[in-house]
């Protein structure tokens, strides 16, 4: 990545919560596209996005945001306007419409304009495909169309990248996929971090991807560089592989193994999943 290409960027960057240690020592770079965040659960994931979206403050590191400083007064402001954050738990207020809600959020970006906000949230609704339930209060959607809410909250004011904190948790496998859509969208003009446990997610959208795994950068790459790692440790065998760092039995009856194979190993080749269970279950 050219220097010109990165929108954000992250060095040495610490959180701890009391004796936990969120984040390590994390550094990155986002350029446009879209960049996954994988990690277990407690990884540091969320923290790591708060900390881009100046939702929390790290107690050590360097953060850029399109050449702004988000850890002053006056670069917090500048970086708000300029990023979307889609957080796990968005807080609806359930009885406000898609409009009222989206249109809150406008108000915290600081569009203080009525008009142009209004427009505003009109676009972002119509962005997500909720242009004609935009007077729908949110109790009364669907989980997915609520998550498009929330994306629209995100999208308002247009900005240029975009922290989403897994978006399709809890979407069925169509709108997950229309959720893909969007988010390929998105990252054509954009910086999107997108965290997920959603390996597929990974595959199908990411430019680029990051392992956190305690707090800690256990790798930077492409989706096909992460499967890479995964080269000659996926094989096939009638029963429980030795030296497996996770073996299944899968619907043929055969067992799929990761890990070290034995010799002559019937080897198989490696997902995206694959790549990162090596590096995870490694640590
Ligand atoms: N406000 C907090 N107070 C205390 N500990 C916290 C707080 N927020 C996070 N932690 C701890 O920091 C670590 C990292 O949590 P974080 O939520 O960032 O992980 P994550 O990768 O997003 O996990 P998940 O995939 O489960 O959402 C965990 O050990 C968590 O318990």
């Amino acid at each position: 990545m050219t220097t010109t290409d990165v929108a954000v960027s992250g060095a040495g960057l610490s959180v701890r919560y009391g004796r936990t240690v969120a984040l390590n020592d994390v550094s990155f770079e986002l350029g446009t596209g879209v960049t996954g965040l994988l990690g277990p659960n407690g990884a540091g994931k969320t923290t790591l996005l708060r900390v881009v979206a100046t939702a929390a403050t790290p107690d050590s590191g360097h953060l850029r945001v399109l050449g702004f400083d988000p850890l002053t007064g006056a670069g917090r402001l500048a970086t708000r306007r300029r990023i979307g954050y889609l957080p796990q738990d968005p807080g609806f207020h359930r009885s406000f419409t898609a409009f009222e809600f989206v249109d809150y959020v406008a108000i915290l970006k600081e569009l203080t304009e009525r008009r142009s906000r209004h427009a505003a949230v009109r676009d972002a609704l119509d962005a997500v495909g909720l242009g004609d339930r935009r007077g729908s209060r949110i109790r009364t959607l669907s989980g997915g169309a609520r998550q498009r809410v929330a994306l629209a909250a995100a999208l308002v004011g247009d900005p240029p990248v975009l922290i989403l904190d897994e978006p399709t948790v809890g979407l069925d496998p169509e709108q997950r996929m229309r959720f893909r859509e969007l988010i390929a969208d998105l990252g054509e003009q954009r910086s999107v971090l997108l965290s997920t446990h959603q390996t597929e997610d990974v595959m199908s959208l990411c430019r680029e991807v990051i392992v956190l795994d305690h707090g800690a950068v256990r790798f930077t790459g492409t989706p096909a560089e992460l499967t890479a790692l995964a080269d000659g440790r996926v094989w096939t065998s009638t029963a429980r592989g030795e030296g497996a760092l996770a073996s299944w039995r899968t619907g043929t009856g055969l067992f799929r193994n990761v890990g070290t194979p034995p010799p002559d190993a019937d080897l198989l080749p490696p997902s995206l999943e694959d790549g990162y269970l090596t590096l995870v279950d490694l640590a």
